[in-house]
């Protein structure tokens, strides 16, 4: 068996167009601003793929790229600005960010009704009361790349692999919704047995960031296999799953070429409906 691809730069695209939509069809200008403290050459190369999307559907887009040294208070009076400008309609702090600085302070001190990504707590506990709110862009852009390729959901076991803030703790969130009825399990570095829980899932999405953590003997033949795990090595991008799974799997979504844009296009999503949100409040 050889999987079948589950194409994020396709399904990026196709969002994209309405999203531009969406766009035109609003009646003051849409802005996104991103916040990227350092050097780090992924999460530079991130922020640069965002910026670029946001010219293809017609958002204005503003950075802030700041210095590594810089402080916890003058990182948070760049949040106040922000918070403040008229202009920007959601944003969004590249993560991680240096040791130094206070990464969850940060995040709540974001406007819960400017959070792009969907992480600021206000925002997280709406998603456990159903309410509407901003949505984590990764774990949204999986499920979106699940149903669009009709990959079943509801009553799938599916194992997570990683805890981070990002996917692994919110993705159960979104898929145990009633919507999507999913059972979700999530696997980190105190599991016992990290083959057997990924052995009986029907879906498995791996962000460990540990490469090539997922082998094909883990993997029940014709699972979705969702790879979110990127590593940078001199040889280029290499995901949680080895290059086998794709024998075995019944759908894989790789790196590069998965989730990642995905990613991207449901920041852009969350941003639109931000103003939206913002339009039909006035
Ligand atoms: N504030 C946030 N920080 C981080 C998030 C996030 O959602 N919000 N997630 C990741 C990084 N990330 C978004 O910021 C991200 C990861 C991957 C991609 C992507 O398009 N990947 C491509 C490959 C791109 C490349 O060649 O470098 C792919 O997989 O095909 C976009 C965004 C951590 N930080």
């Amino acid at each position: 068996m050889t999987a079948t691809l589950l194409n994020g730069n396709e399904t990026r695209n196709a969002l994209f167009e309405d999203l531009k939509a969406r766009v035109a069809a609003l009646p003051g200008p849409v802005g996104l601003a991103t916040v990227l403290v350092g050097d780090d050459p992924g999460s530079r190369s991130y922020v640069k793929g965002k910026h670029r999307a946001c010219e293809k559907v017609g958002i204005k887009s503003i950075r802030r790229d700041l210095p590594e040294s810089i402080t916890q208070a003058e990182l948070e009076a760049v949040i106040d600005e922000l918070n403040a400008n008229p202009e920007v309609t959601a944003y969004i702090v590249q993560l991680p960010l240096p040791k130094h600085l206070n990464a969850n302070a940060i995040l709540e001190r974001v406007d819960p009704a400017k959070d792009g990504d969907g992480l600021h707590p206000v925002n997280l506990g709406k998603l456990v009361l159903g309410e509407d709110a901003a949505l984590p862009a990764t774990p949204r852009g999986i499920v979106e790349l699940l149903r669009r390729y009709d990959v079943p959901i509801a009553g799938a076991n599916v194992t997570v692999v990683g805890r981070g803030v990002t996917v692994g703790r919110p993705i159960g969130l979104l898929l145990t919704r009633r919507s999507e009825n999913a059972t979700v399990t999530l696997c980190h570095t105190g599991t016992k047995d990290l083959a057997a829980e990924v052995r009986r899932a029907d879906i498995v999405i791996a962000g460990a960031g540990s490469p090539g953590l997922i082998t094909a003997d883990m993997v029940k033949p014709g699972a979705a296999v969702v790879d979110v795990g990127i590593t940078r090595t001199e040889a280029g991008l290499v995901g949680d799953v080895a290059p086998e799974v794709r024998e075995v799997a019944g759908w894989l979504a790789p790196i590069p070429g998965g989730s990642g844009p995905m990613t991207v296009a449901m920041l852009l999503t969350n941003t639109v409906e931000a103003a939206e949100r913002a339009n039909a409040a006035v």
